[in-house]
């Protein structure tokens, strides 16, 4: 245990709650949607999950930290969240492959963390009242000034973070599963499809499982047009997961529209949510939302239940299905939508994470559908 001394953060929400801890990691004063995790770990894959740009991520597990950071087990460059809240941060984490403490690791990537707070009470806040947004300062700690901020910053609804996180040009991807995904339960596939993956923000672990069942991968930025895709000649289009409110990313889903029944498409979480756009469903904003590793979605076509990896605040509205959309798997927390395909088109897509990471390997046979997707597709065209 590091004797320095601790400096003090605190944490304020727009709904005039506070909560004083000790800052770890950066300094300074972040915005952000105040939302929490379930998982007991994974914290390195959450940090580096493009989807939380624009939130202060809560973890519930009580001791965060204790097996340090490794780089292999990222999923994007670095840390998109806003911030990083626990209830006990583990200054000396003990494991072969840790690189770094999480205290450093937060520190050289510039986002602040908060420790030594009741994380029991604010989730009970965040599940009875919603997500909100809240301010973490190391700088302020002005309970009032601080909740007067916190109500002054924008929602999270209406506003683009794709193009925050998202990159800059287009390149390949090549790297397969890596040595410590022992539950991967394919073998290594030879190369058989080209897929460009439309990258919104895209965690790594989608294209490791893409290349792993046999996809050459071209990953373009989200904002790519469909002629853009198309002249690429892929077998199949992939869908990324991504960052905010699916609704305000006009561009992304005027490019799916045009590329529906043109090509097989897949998508994951965004993905999914910028599908049912494009195929005329609407999104609609969750209380709370899902953030986890341990939640239990029935498949409807088999009746069996995975356990998933999910990482949401935004869903399908039921209400709004146009008479194409089939339902093929729900939340059987909430009974929201978790998964689609079209009736008329080869494209299906799911909310959840299939590519785990962190989380559970149930899944992972999605991939594998769209490979048999491309194939079917193949033929048709060939007959
Ligand atoms: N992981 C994701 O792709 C999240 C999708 C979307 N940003 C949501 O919060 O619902």
């Amino acid at each position: 245990m590091s004797q320095e001394a601790k400096s003090s953060a605190c944490l304020a929400l727009a709904d005039g709650s506070v909560f004083f801890g000790s800052a770890f990691g950066a300094t300074g004063e972040v915005t952000g949607e105040v939302v929490f995790n379930t998982s007991m770990t994974g914290y390195g894959e959450i940090l580096t999950d493009p989807s939380y740009c624009g939130q202060i991520v809560t973890m519930t597990y009580p001791l965060i930290g204790n097996y340090g950071i490794n780089f292999e087990d990222v999923e994007s460059k670095g840390p998109r969240l806003r911030a990083f809240v626990v209830r006990e941060l583990c200054r000396a984490p003990s494991n072969f492959r840790s690189e770094l403490s999480l205290d450093d690791y937060l520190r050289k990537a510039g986002i602040i963390g908060l420790e030594g707070i009741d994380t029991r009470s604010l989730v009970r806040r965040l599940r009875s009242r919603g997500a909100v947004t809240g301010v973490l300062s190391t700088v302020d700690l002005d309970p009032q000034s601080l909740i007067a901020k916190a109500q002054a910053a924008p929602s999270i609804v209406g506003q683009d973070l794709v193009q925050e996180v998202m990159p800059a040009a287009s390149f390949s991807w090549t790297e397969k599963l890596g040595n410590f995904a022992t539950l991967a339960p394919q073998d290594s596939q030879p190369t058989r499809y080209h897929v460009v993956a439309i990258d919104y923000g895209m965690k790594w672990n989608i294209l490791r499982h893409l290349t792993q069942v046999g996809c050459r991968v071209t990953v373009v930025p989200g904002t790519s047009t469909a002629a853009e895709i198309l002249a690429l000649q892929p077998d199949g289009v992939f869908l990324s997961n991504g960052p905010g409110d699916p609704e305000p990313l006009t561009y992304a889903i005027r490019t799916i529209r045009e590329l529906l029944g043109k090509l097989p498409i897949f998508g994951i979480c965004l993905g999914h949510q910028l599908l049912g756009l494009a195929a005329g469903a609407r999104t609609f904003k969750l209380k709370f939302g899902h953030r986890g590793a341990n939640q239990p979605v029935m498949n409807l076509r088999n009746s069996k239940v995975e356990i998933t990896s999910q990482n949401h605040g935004f869903a399908i509205d039921a209400l709004s299905l146009p008479a194409n959309i089939e339902v093929t798997h729900r939340n059987l927390n909430d009974q929201t939508i978790e998964g689609m395909r079209l009736t008329d088109q080869p494209a299906f897509s799911v909310q959840y994470h299939p590519e785990a990471a962190a989380g559970p390997h149930d899944s992972a046979y999605l991939f594998e559908e769209f490979c048999s997707l491309m194939d079917l597709s193949a033929e048709k065209t060939k007959a």
